[in-house]
């Protein structure tokens, strides 16, 4: 029994216009301590699968199981960074993050606790921020409030819908390098599975890196393994073989559909222009 299974997955919505199927036939097997990236155009259903496995969407076909239990709804062994951050807004980015942790770690004194806290918001860099709240915070602030949340929770799955998307490159890179760290603190033993529009951070963190068809009744179109050593060094594995065949085959699988996009572009600046 593989750790997280997805068998044969289908999800539809109900539309003004009738049913709307996002995603069918998915299949798909990950280890415990995996990470996988899912990639695919805007529309795709990766954000459809992610609320599968974080229980936020029940399946219309087919199974969702952790350890062989179908997933009924969310749970603390599942950490979810969404784009749209989710912060309480009353609450400060300390205690945005006290809150998660008070309410989904057991066993810990209240002390204990706040050092958590700490610990992740330092992590994130906000320890200077700490008092603020969300409304006078940039969107990757508070995308790092999220992260934190997540990471400080310690569940055994981290949901992450493109969770560094709002992210400056060099902070960007900064969370790349503390996701890693982390997992190789915890001995490689959360699973993580990531949405991301970004060919180069999938390479750099996935153990595999799934690649969608487009939608509707999106499926997966391929899934790509890496086998570039880790600890992974950016400056390192961008001159390596493997990391050019993958990001090349990574972008030929996504371009068709850019160029698509792009005639769609011209065409309507014509139909405006005209
Ligand atoms: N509640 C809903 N009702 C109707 N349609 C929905 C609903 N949620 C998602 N969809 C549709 O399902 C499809 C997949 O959406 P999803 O958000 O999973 O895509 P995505 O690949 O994550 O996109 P993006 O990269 O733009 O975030 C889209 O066509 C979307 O409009």
């Amino acid at each position: 029994m593989m750790y997280l299974e997805i068998k044969n997955l289908e999800i539809s919505f109900p539309t003004p216009k009738g049913k709307y199927t996002a995603v069918r036939n998915i299949d798909l097997e990950i280890k415990k301590g995996e990470i996988v990236s899912i990639i695919g155009h805007s529309g795709c259903g990766k954000s459809t699968i992610m609320n599968a496995v974080g229980g936020m969407l029940t399946p219309t076909k087919g199974t969702v199981t952790i350890n062989g239990q179908p997933v009924k709804g969310p749970g603390p062994d599942r950490g979810i960074v969404f784009q749209n951050y989710s912060l309480l807004p009353w609450l400060t980015v300390y205690e945005n993050i006290f809150q998660a942790v008070d309410a989904a770690v057991k066993n810990k004194t209240r002390d204990e606790k706040k050092e958590i806290t700490e610990k992740y918001i330092k992590m994130v860099g906000l320890s200077s921020h700490r008092e603020k709240l969300p409304k006078q915070m940039s969107g990757g602030m508070k995308q790092r409030v999220a992260i934190a949340r997540a990471f400080a929770i310690n569940p055994d799955m981290l949901l992450l819908d493109e969770p560094f998307g709002a992210l400056d490159a060099l902070t960007k890179g900064d969370m790349h390098i503390e996701l890693l760290k982390l997992w190789n603190l915890e001995n490689r033993s959360k699973t993580i599975i990531m949405v991301t529009h970004d060919i180069e951070e999938a390479i750099f963190l996935s153990d595999r890196i799934v690649v969608m068809t487009d939608g509707p009744a999106a499926t997966i179109r391929e899934i790509e393994e890496l086998h570039l050593p880790r600890p992974r060094n950016k400056k390192e594995i961008v001159s390596m073989p493997e990391y050019k065949i993958i990001r090349e085959r990574l972008l030929s699988l996504l371009m068709d559909k850019v160029e698509i996009d792009q005639a769609d572009f011209y065409q309507a600046a014509e139909v405006e222009v005209g």
